[in-house]
């Protein structure tokens, strides 16, 4: 007798798992026992009225705010009680709701910002020009090639992030946050402001950026979150509702009256 081998796909790895998570403000309860698990190559949304509790959960999930109670794993790390700068060294990186570039700075000083985190050498190593701090250099010149040419940014490379178009401005904020090459992007209302023009250019731009990464977005715009994610989580009142594709949970019975408003038949 011989026996036949099993061909298992091995489950795919989390990116991301936070655990009944709850977070209180003295009286008012922000978050009251969210659960979620992105898996990594998942582009997840976060969606929910005014209020839901949205930044609160993307803020813990990137190590900004503690929960109250509740645990976070990311790329297989508890990071409950980690502070910021450590979960970004996990391989995190995020965008601001308000974009974060520096308006007096050039594109590519911007960029060499984001580069920053991820730089070995200090001051000294610097002054002295030691071979790898050169090799940091040339990687940082090479890194910012490629994200200029992502981003669609190479014209605009020495010109001062202020007077860039706001879309332009907003895309260069992903380039700067694209500079550490993170394997998780958490994007804070991304297309917030935006015409139609620069938000299909987003799109674009975030499906160019979306293979070997796993992308977290909060997004109040429906026809980013269809157009990018492969599920949705919605947040009401701080209360998780659903977790789906995006046409079921734009359908959700409970996501239809939080939106419109119960009064609004
Ligand atoms: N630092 C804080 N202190 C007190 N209450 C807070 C704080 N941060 C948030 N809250 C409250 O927690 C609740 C959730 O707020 P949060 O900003 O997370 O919602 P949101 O879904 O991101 O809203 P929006 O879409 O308007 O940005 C709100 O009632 C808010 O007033």
């Amino acid at each position: 007798m011989h026996s036949r081998a099993l061909s298992v796909s091995p489950a795919p790895a989390v990116a991301v798992r936070a655990t009944d998570i709850v977070k209180r403000y003295g009286g008012v309860t922000a978050l009251n026992g969210v659960s979620l698990t992105v898996t990594e190559g998942e582009v997840f949304g976060i969606i929910g009225p005014n209020g839901a509790g949205k930044s609160t959960l993307f803020d813990i999930l990137c190590g900004i705010t503690k929960p109250t109670s509740g645990a976070i794993e990311v790329l297989g790390r508890d990071v409950g009680h980690m502070a910021p700068h450590a979960v970004a060294r996990t391989g995190v990186a995020r965008t601001f709701q308000r974009t974060a570039v520096f308006a007096d700075a050039t594109v590519f000083e911007n960029l060499r910002y984001g580069r920053h985190a991820s730089f070995r050498h200090g001051v000294l190593g610097r002054i002295v020009g030691s071979s790898s701090c050169r090799a940091d250099e040339q990687a940082f010149q090479e890194r910012a090639r490629e994200v200029l040419a992502l981003t669609g940014l190479d014209g605009d490379r020495d010109r001062r992030a202020g007077v860039l178009a706001y879309g332009v401005q907003r895309r260069l904020a992903v380039g700067v946050a694209l500079m550490a090459d993170p394997k998780i992007l958490f994007l804070d209302e991304p297309a917030a402001g935006m015409n139609g023009r620069e938000t299909a250019d987003f799109i674009a731009l975030i499906r160019a950026v979306a293979p070997g990464r796993t992308i977290l977005i909060v997004e109040h715009d429906m026809a980013v979150i269809r157009e990018l994610c492969g599920r949705a989580l919605v947040v009401v009142d701080g209360r998780p509702v659903v977790i789906d594709e995006p046409q079921h949970v734009l359908r959700h019975p409970e996501v239809i009256t939080a939106y419109l408003g119960a009064d609004d038949e």
